[in-house]
């Protein structure tokens, strides 16, 4: 066997596959410290991220609905081709709602991007139906893979397959499990400009202070650092996002009011998690034919004092 054959194998070896209580398969993939993921094909959503002590990283809501083609509350859905209300789509794209395939046979990893890596790709193409209601023909990989030291890095290349220009909107939806949303802080974001969703987009400016939580918030930040720090004191703990190809910084977090319009999501759930997304919204992505972007986002979590 030579050796990239043998190291796919390795690959493999690590990812466990089950099934949901719909009957939808799910797969866990597994570093050799016990680190592990869980993606499930339906919306090629990441349910969870494990240390190896077993502590969930990502929060879900105690009343997620596993109800398929719904989203499920929590862990990392995928934003596309649309982000929130921003089009005529529904709300966040219909990627998030799709079922979507493995690819047994994914292409080798870049020589950076394979150090000890276990993966998985997930692919989706439009449905007959998907292109009634956006006509473009795309094919979306989405590779989800774990270091060896835990680190969870999501790779989203969306390939332009038609013979006319696309554009589109993109988020990788993320809900950190946090301790308390007062405990909690944010970096990274300071003196940029953001839309605030909940003052009809409008544009303002962040101050020079880390942000801290006291109502709700939906924010979308522009042009932003490629790394933002979440730091939860409680837990000592703290979260380093990564991201390239992703400008934006979407911050939600529904507090008391809205969570109790939320069906999926208890009345006090606020308080353990943060939606911190790296995304590409003020700009939309445009490819033309035959092009691919790449959106990448990388996440580990640190002890801190
Ligand atoms: O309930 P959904 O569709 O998953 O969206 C949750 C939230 O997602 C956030 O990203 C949006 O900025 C919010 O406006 C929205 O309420």
């Amino acid at each position: 066997m030579n050796k990239s054959g043998a190291e796919r194998d390795h690959h493999r070896a690590a990812v466990e596959v089950s099934k949901d209580k719909n009957g939808i398969d799910q797969f866990i993939v597994r570093n050799p410290r016990g680190t592990s993921v869980k993606v499930s094909l339906h919306g090629g959503q990441v349910l969870s991220w494990k240390t190896e002590r077993g502590e969930e990283l990502l929060f879900t809501s105690s009343k997620a609905i596993f109800n398929p083609p719904k989203a499920v509350r929590g862990g990392i859905p995928v934003c596309f081709p649309q982000f929130g209300n921003r089009g005529s789509l529904e709300q966040h794209g219909f990627a998030r709602n799709k079922i979507w395939v493995i690819d047994r046979n994914p292409p080798s990893l870049q020589p950076n991007d394979s150090n000890g890596k276990s993966y998985i790709d997930l692919l989706l193409k439009p449905s007959t139906d998907d292109l009634k209601i956006w006509p473009h023909r795309f094919e979306f990989r989405l590779r989800v893979s774990l270091t060896v030291d835990g680190h969870l890095t999501m790779i989203s290349r969306i390939r332009n397959v038609n013979c006319k220009p696309f554009s589109f909107s993109f988020a990788y939806h993320t809900y950190f499990s946090i301790s308390d949303i007062s405990e909690v802080r944010v970096e990274g974001l300071e003196t940029l400009d953001f839309l605030d969703n909940l003052c009809q987009k409008e544009r303002f400016t962040e101050q020079g202070d880390a942000l801290t939580f006291e109502s709700e918030v939906d924010r979308v930040y522009l042009s932003s650092p490629n790394t933002i720090a979440v730091l939860d004191h409680k837990k000592k703990r703290t979260f380093f996002i990564r991201k390239e190809g992703l400008p934006d910084v979407v911050v939600w977090n529904p507090w008391e009011k809205k969570s109790k319009s939320i069906v999926d999501f208890g009345d006090e759930e606020y308080k353990q998690m943060l939606c911190i997304d790296g995304a590409a919204i003020e700009k939309a992505i445009t490819l033309k034919p035959g092009e691919e972007w790449t959106g990448r986002l990388e996440l580990c979590v640190i002890p801190s004092t």
